[in-house]
């Protein structure tokens, strides 16, 4: 599928159109393969998707959540801890090679093995230069504790801030899943200058569809930005049965991830999005223009009023903190 967000003609500046594009795909072996064929599976069924996307003349791409695993955080098994990797691993050279040859940005969102910290584990989202470099890294500010989502039994909230990078086609910034609900840290990412995120996720229909859609357009338009929204398809069956703690059966699946990956636009379009089921390629073009001519025209960053937020912030985070509430006087009083 291919789609454009047009921006008016300028007459100092020429038009910054870029083509952007985005990948779903469900996991290519059982999980009960051998993890390094599950792995080389993936790198199988998602190059002639890349190569796709480098044939199109995509010039920037991001992948969806953890794309050379299966999202398996929901066991709460460590085992799953072999699939980590450093930042310069072989999910990593795989993509490096694919960036450098079709001059394409890549995106790479992986389970990162921090070697130089104690072999910690991160979710990370790595951003490959259109040259094969690796420009830099983003780990997960939000860590999910809801549904099946017990991230937080294999990783901790990352510490890199809310990175900009600037790329050879525009800066761009990485919300990692579950930190979409998160106006702030989407409004970080904005203040440090994007010009267009990407949110890459791994979410189930019953917890979050209803969500998915609002989400990112609300972000778009109130951060002035492009969002770019991954989620992966298909169910992922584990080997070992798991309970959710609330009281239902135990269970061997995560639900079904919804796919549906969509841009958003800060004028409030937005394209249609991928299939609930199929692997999927969304390429659109984008005026990246657009989003200094509504800052011109709608001047919410001069209006936001930050001082008043970062002064109630301020004061919200001291553990003396009472709420600002003004009751009404007769509220307690009895009817005489
Ligand atoms: N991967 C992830 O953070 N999922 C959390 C669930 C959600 O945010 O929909």
């Amino acid at each position: 599928m291919a789609f454009c967000f047009h921006a008016d003609k300028e007459s100092v500046r020429e038009p910054r159109i870029v083509r952007v594009g985005l990948i779903q795909n469900s996991i290519a072996l059982p999980t009960t393969a051998p993890f390094s064929n599950q792995k080389k599976a993936i790198f199988e069924k998602v190059k002639p998707i890349i190569e796709a996307a480098g044939a199109s003349g995509v010039n920037i791409l991001c992948l969806q959540e953890a794309w050379m695993m299966p999202f398996a955080f929901c066991t709460r098994e460590k085992g799953w801890c072999e699939f980590a990797e450093p930042v310069d691993g072989e999910s990593t050279q795989f993509l490096q090679d694919l960036a450098s040859r079709y001059n394409m940005v890549i995106v790479s969102s992986i389970l990162e093995r921090d070697v130089n910290h104690g072999e910690t584990l991160w979710n990370t989202a790595l951003v490959i230069g259109n040259n094969g470099n690796i420009i830099g890294k983003h780990r997960k500010n939000h860590i999910p504790r809801v549904g099946d989502f017990n991230e937080s039994t294999y990783y901790m909230e990352g510490n890199t801030g809310h990175p900009v990078f600037e790329t050879a086609y525009g800066k761009i910034a990485i919300n990692i899943c579950y930190g979409r609900h998160h106006p702030l840290n989407w409004l970080a990412f904005g203040l440090n200058g994007a010009e267009i995120v990407f949110n890459p996720s791994a979410t189930v229909g019953e917890l979050s569809e209803p969500m998915w859609p609002i989400e990112a357009r609300n972000a778009a338009i109130a951060n002035i930005y492009f969002v770019g929204s991954i989620n992966r398809v298909g169910t992922e069956i584990f080997p070992n049965p798991f309970t959710s703690g609330n009281g239902r059966p135990q269970h061997t699946d995560f639900g079904h991830f919804y796919g549906s990956s969509h841009f958003s636009a800060p004028d409030a379009s937005c394209t249609p999005s991928l299939s609930r089921f199929r692997d999927g390629l969304l390429i659109s073009d984008m005026d990246l223009n657009l989003c200094r001519q509504l800052k011109d025209k709608w001047g919410f960053r001069m209006t936001a009023r930050y001082e008043l937020y970062a002064e109630m912030l301020a004061r919200y985070l001291k553990p003396e903190f009472e709420p600002q509430v003004i009751s009404d006087p007769l509220l307690n009083k009895k009817a005489s």
